[in-house]
């Protein structure tokens, strides 16, 4: 059994919150340690590690959304991060294992967080993510609060998603829920309702957590699924001024992985965009999603890779122990 300490840093990209772990540390069991420590209640917080600790908003890059989004017990996931300052631009090898022990082949929000954590190591700006879905470039602004990354096409094909069925799968109904399914580097389940946030009974009167598992669970997705409600609250389309202004989306996610609701997800507010589009809910190929950890904005353009933009802010540093038991 190992017992050495392990330095670990805490991102969160809209309240999408991560640990990241240098892969060469040394973590023998990574499904154990991302259950331990993602734990919504006894995981770690910056007041349970030891070692240095940098408090949030210390480096400048303390974003609006952070005072509700920072500081929480736990994570949504664990990304373990192999570096190649060797290559042009520098690579990293990016794997999250989430609070089940499960391992996901591509997270938007956590990819922004590695690019941030890139950004941090290097001064670099540009990265190209090796990912389980593909390699992702990403691009850190000037300032280094805000990450974009090319998120590949979205495909709706049955065997992308992949979904049990001969077709896409378009606005059916699925365990009470009307959904399209759509491949973003992982698998979405998404449903529009009529009703944003604004509308006492739009889609923050919907109880995510009783609705979204027998979706996630459905016989249709046999690798199972991220569930989205997305509300479009502004269509978008040409401005006044003549140039085009993003649709505004409201988001929620119940991922799978975490099982439960998170403050935000960015396969799933690119999923969200590529399916507004493809039923023509939205005009233009441009749209900003508001889940509850902030807002991202996303470009789908037809036959090309989309692009996902957000903040990044660092919350702390510190060890824990490479074997939580
Ligand atoms: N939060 C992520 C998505 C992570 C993967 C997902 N939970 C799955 O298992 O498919 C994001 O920002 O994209």
């Amino acid at each position: 059994m190992s017992t050495h300490a392990v330095p670990v840093e805490k991102y969160h990209g809209t309240g999408n919150d991560f640990l990241v772990v240098d892969a060469g540390e040394g973590v023998g069991d990574r499904s154990a340690f991302a259950r331990a420590y993602c734990d919504r209640e006894t995981g770690v917080a910056a007041d349970t590690v030891d070692g240095p600790i940098d408090g949030a908003g210390e480096h400048g890059d303390a974003t609006d959304d952070a005072a509700d989004s920072a500081g929480r017990r736990g994570a949504d996931g664990v990304l373990f991060l192999e570096i190649g300052e060797r290559y042009r631009p520098t690579r990293v090898v990016m794997t999250l294992v989430q609070p089940d022990g499960s391992t996901a082949a591509m997270c938007g929000n956590g990819a922004r967080v590695v690019a941030r954590w890139a950004h941090d190591r290097t001064g670099d700006h540009e990265f190209m993510i090796d990912t389980q879905a593909g390699t992702r470039r990403a691009i850190v602004s000037p300032d280094g609060t805000e990450v974009t990354i090319e998120m590949g096409v979205p495909r709706f094909d049955p065997t992308s998603v992949p979904v049990d069925r001969d077709e896409p799968l378009v606005e059916e109904a699925i365990e009470g829920l009307t959904v399209t399914a759509v491949d973003t580097g992982v698998p979405h389940a998404v449903s529009f309702l009529d009703g944003g946030r604004d509308d006492p009974d739009g889609i923050d009167a919907v109880d995510l957590d009783a609705v979204a598992p027998p979706v996630r669970h459905a016989d249709v997705f046999p690798q199972g699924a991220n569930v989205n409600l997305a509300a479009v609250v502004d269509a978008g389309g040409e401005g006044e001024d003549g140039r085009d202004d993003p649709a505004v989306i409201d988001q929620r996610t119940f991922e799978r992985g975490v099982e439960g609701e998170t403050r935000s997800c960015g396969t799933g507010a690119v999923a969200i965009a590529a399916v507004a589009r493809r039923l023509g809910l939205i005009d233009g190929d441009t749209a900003v999603t508001r889940p509850p950890g902030g807002e991202l904005r996303i470009t789908v353009p037809d036959d090309d890779h989309a692009t996902l933009t957000g903040p990044v802010a660092r919350e702390f540093s510190g060890r824990v122990a490479a074997d939580p038991r």
